[in-house]
């Protein structure tokens, strides 16, 4: 039976247990220097004793507007009440179920006075009996939704992680989810013991629209399919797609372009939607949707499915499983039609890949690619691929859905950051204008675009996308000090973990200056898993490269050309959360074009020579 993610994650907010992180831990890294995370382990950071009075609510601010300051005012003060009763109550021990009132106060109280947290961690592990032999309990918190309702889910997580520490369980009626926030005990899922984990409820939810994609199979399905498809994406394919990125987001331009000499204001997280979605169509199946030009049939039909997935995964009641509801709902109905189109695209795609392939004088090697059709599916189908169209179908709609809203989001995401940073913007312009001047990117050009890439790499460590990753224990196992049982579904919040003030000093500013231009590119590796913006381990994103590349591109090619600022009377800009973190109104941008750069019909021929000299180079 499909599971209900947000059924749970709404109802967070009543609180009992053994609260083992006191809130004094949380706002010890304000005072620190920045941390050299290859000399200051998480490990480290976890012992410091000094633990000053946690950040309230202010942590998630991000409302904008350059008018209606009222407004935005109004939105903060609400979202800031909602947060410090919530981390109030928590504080308070007032729902503390499973250990009396009075040992909290004591555990707070000596916190307060500096006695380090793995000292209080043992001393009252041990009263709470797991020193005469009795199982040791993670601390639980059970909720309501009136407490949480109304914001994204991954908000209350972070206030509940401050109070109960990396490891919590999360109790609503009959269900239970296991909440993670450490990294080591994230990498230990991920990575060490990854194959005692499947995908669990991710898989029941996105059945209906992934199948067996990549994304949500398991086991030896996912092996194969993984083994697969990974040398698709190997480098010449990768420098291939610059130039694609190149080319659409010079469309996004002339549409910004001819908005702001009408002086009109855009929205730009539908137009990153689009823009994403022409890409990933064109680099997956060599499908043009042009969506960022018109709507069609495929393009509403692509976001009908992906509107579906994002309502099931946080809507309280199943109602899609009702038999006969799935007859009479317009809804879905309307998503079976979707999928219906869908599928037959995919299949004639399928189908018209395959005759190309047929006619092809194919010399297939590691780094094949057709220069025609440098697509995944071509890849795949002229390496002799064995497998059934409905899986292949799977797995390209996997990749479509993966690699398009995940992208689109982090672009909404770094021009709102962009939006209240102008000196972050001064010096974006300035890399981009000395490395590219007015030219199309290369596949060289990535290395050189080094703090475009940290301004990514920063956006994805305040948003990431997703915000949490999902699992399903498969067999009895130890997290952190605590056992665990088969079959418990976890959350890693990759939020939490992103924000958190143990392992990041200003955890919540946008600094892209934290990441050193001459160190290494951030990643789960070198942060101990304390930056998984692609995860970890061996269900680590396959478009990492792809997506930081493309994310690159659009960000240099739009900042150099525009100015964005948030628009006039724009709605408050706030999170909601689907598969990834949307807002909830949009973000409203006023674009001033910078200057006209070089003229269009040039600007078109050198992607053309970009293309070709990319290709050339890595051929
Ligand atoms: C900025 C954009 C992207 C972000 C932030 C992102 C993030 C992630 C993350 C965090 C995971 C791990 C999920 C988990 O462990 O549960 C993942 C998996 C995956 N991503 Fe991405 N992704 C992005 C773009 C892409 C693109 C462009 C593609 C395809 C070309 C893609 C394809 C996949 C696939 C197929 C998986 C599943 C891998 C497996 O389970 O073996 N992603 N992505």
């Amino acid at each position: 039976m499909a599971f209900n993610l947000s059924s749970s994650l709404l109802q967070v907010a009543h609180i009992s247990s053994q609260p083992r992180l006191q809130p004094k831990a949380l706002a010890a890294a304000s005072s620190r220097r920045p941390l050299d995370h290859k000399a200051e382990s998480p490990t480290h950071l976890r012992s410091t004793p000094s633990l000053p009075l946690r950040p309230t609510g202010r942590s998630f601010r991000c409302s904008s507007s350059s008018n209606g300051r009222g407004d935005e005012d109004q939105a903060v003060k609400e979202v800031e009440k909602r947060r410090a009763e919530l981390a109030a109550r928590i504080a308070s021990g007032e729902f503390t179920a499973q250990q009396p009132g009075w040992v909290l106060a004591l555990r707070n109280g000596l916190s307060n006075l500096g006695l380090p947290d793995e000292f209080l961690e043992r001393l009252f592990s041990r009263w709470a009996g797991s020193g005469s032999g009795q199982r040791l309990e993670i601390p639980q918190a059970r909720g309501s939704v009136d407490a949480v309702a109304g914001q994204a889910f991954f908000i209350p997580l972070y206030e509940l992680f401050l109070t109960y520490g990396g490891i919590f369980r999360l109790n609503f009626g009959p269900k239970s989810f296991l909440i993670i926030s450490d990294p080591d005990i994230a990498k230990h899922i991920l990575k060490n013991n990854s194959r005692a984990y499947s995908k669990g409820i991710l898989a029941e939810i996105l059945e209906f629209v992934m199948g067996k994609g990549l994304i949500p199979a398991d086991g030896e399905l996912w092996r194969v399919r993984r083994r697969a498809i990974v040398p698709a994406l190997h480098q010449k394919y990768v420098a291939a797609m610059i130039n694609l990125f190149g080319e659409a987001s010079f469309r996004l331009c002339e549409k910004l372009d001819a908005a702001a000499s009408d002086g009109e204001d855009v929205e730009m997280e539908s137009l990153f939607s689009r823009l994403t979605l022409d890409i990933i169509g064109k680099a997956v199946f060599n499908y043009e949707f042009d969506s960022l030009t018109h709507d069609n049939g495929i393009v509403e039909a692509v976001y009908v499915a992906l509107r579906e997935a994002e309502m099931r995964s946080t809507s309280p009641i199943p109602t899609w499983e009702i038999p006969i509801w799935k007859d009479i709902s317009p809804r879905q109905r309307k998503v079976s039609e979707a999928l219906k189109l869908i599928n037959t695209t995919l299949d004639d795609l399928i189908a018209i890949c395959k005759r190309m392939v047929e006619q092809e004088e194919l010399r297939f090697h590691e780094e094949y690619m057709n220069e025609q059709d440098p697509s995944i599916l071509h890849f795949l189908l002229a390496s002799g691929d064995d497998v059934s169209s409905k899986q292949l179908r799977d797995d390209l709609m996997t990749m479509l859905i993966a690699g398009h809203e995940t992208s689109a989001a982090v672009l909404t995401w770094t021009f709102y950051l962009l939006s209240k940073a102008p000196e972050v913007v001064a010096k974006l312009q300035d890399e981009v204008d000395s490395v590219l001047g007015d030219r199309s990117p290369t596949i060289e050009d990535m290395k050189k675009l080094k703090y475009t890439t940290r301004v990514i790499n920063e956006s994805l460590r305040l948003y990431p996308q997703p915000p949490v990753l999902i699992r399903r224990s498969l067999e009895d196992d130890v997290l952190g000090k605590y056992p665990i049982k088969r079959g418990e579904d976890i959350f890693i919040s990759v939020w939490n973990l992103h924000r958190s003030p143990k392992h990041w000093v200003d955890a919540e500013s946008f600094n892209p200056e934290r990441w050193p231009l001459d160190g290494p590119n951030p990643n789960e590796s070198n942060q101990n898993f304390s930056y998984l913006p692609f995860g970890g381990g061996p269900r680590k994103c396959i478009g990492d490269m792809f997506a930081t590349f493309e994310t690159v591109v659009a960000t240099a090619m739009l900042i150099r050309r525009f100015n964005f600022q948030i628009a006039l009377g724009a709605p408050p800009v706030e999170m909601t959360t689907g598969a990834t973190i949307h807002t909830t109104k949009g973000l409203k941008m006023t674009v001033t074009a910078i200057s006209s750069g070089a003229p269009k019909e040039d600007q078109q021929d050198e992607i053309s020579t970009a293309a070709h000299q990319s290709q050339q180079v890595t051929g």
